[in-house]
């Protein structure tokens, strides 16, 4: 870690009410090829709860995965946030708050994705609440590239579709909502006075752009990026949460709260 990395990890961990709230897949979770089996590294988990547990801190996932997934493969403990589908559906602990769909467009899209890239090998599709991904992972280059030419070119004409290209995937919505949505919304919903946000992939670019000056943005990977942060890989993350979670402690009990009451009640 650089020594300005960790300045800003010192001066993040002193604020009033600080919310984590981080990206899952390629940060949290190291990339995997089947996207049902991605888990949350051991290390990353065990900061997420640490900090978690300590008063005026609160920790968010915020993902492109639908809601009812996140929470599944997120492992999501009790009192933490979640924000899926890139921001259009929110579970902030009174229950999931999903966003309307326009089902038959929904089913109609699925469907010209499906049949557009029937028979590539190593393609698959992911039904999502708002839309789908093409993912191929396990394709090769070519059949990655004609896969994503079919799909787009499959629903050329459906209008108001958001077309995102992630990580060895192309994402089709039909709402817009983005990860900078997501985070503001969040923040007002913890009363947060600093957040520290990391990211992996180009949807993650949304967020990180629109951090506030007093956050923390963090690349995971080498990708280009807006942050002025960065770290190796998912690994290197954990280390840093778990690095963070010990600064937190540190700051609170060192001002006199009392951490021992387990969640933070801050909101
Ligand atoms: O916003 P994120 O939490 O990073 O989610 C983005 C997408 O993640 C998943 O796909 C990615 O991870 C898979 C598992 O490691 C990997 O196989 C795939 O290549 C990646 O693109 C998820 O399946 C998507 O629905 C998410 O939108």
């Amino acid at each position: 870690m650089t020594d300005a990395l960790a300045r800003e990890l010192q001066r993040v961990a002193e604020v009033d009410v600080l919310l984590v709230a981080l990206d899952f897949d390629g940060v949290l979770a190291p990339l995997v090829d089947e996207p049902g089996a991605s888990r949350m590294l051991p290390e990353a988990r065990a900061a997420l709860v640490a900090l978690a547990a300590l008063p005026r801190t609160r920790v968010a996932l915020v993902s492109g995965r639908g809601l009812d997934d996140l929470r599944a493969v997120g492992e999501a403990a009790t009192g933490w946030l979640l924000a899926g589908s890139h921001g259009e559906e929110f579970d902030v602990g009174d229950g999931p708050v999903p966003a309307p769909v326009d089902e038959a467009v929904r089913a109609d899209l699925i469907a010209r994705l499906e049949h557009a890239v029937a028979g590539l090998a190593g393609i698959r599709i992911e039904r999502k609440p708002h839309g789908a991904a093409v993912h191929s992972r396990s394709a090769d280059a070519s059949a990655a590239e004609r896969a994503q030419a079919a799909a787009v070119a499959a629903i050329d004409d459906l209008p108001g579709l958001k077309r995102r290209f992630g990580r060895d995937v192309l994402e089709v919505s039909l709402s817009t909502a983005t990860k900078a949505d997501a985070i503001e919304a969040l923040r007002r919903e913890a009363g947060a006075s600093a957040v520290v946000f990391a990211g992996d992939d180009v949807t993650d670019e949304d967020a990180l752009a629109a951090l506030h000056p007093l956050d923390l943005g963090v690349k995971v990977g080498d990708a280009e990026t807006v942050a002025r942060h960065r770290v190796a890989d998912p690994d290197a993350f954990a280390r840093l949460l778990a690095d963070l979670a010990g600064r937190r402690a540190a700051t609170v009990n060192s001002t006199g709260v009392d951490v021992s009451g387990g969640p933070s009640t801050a909101r």
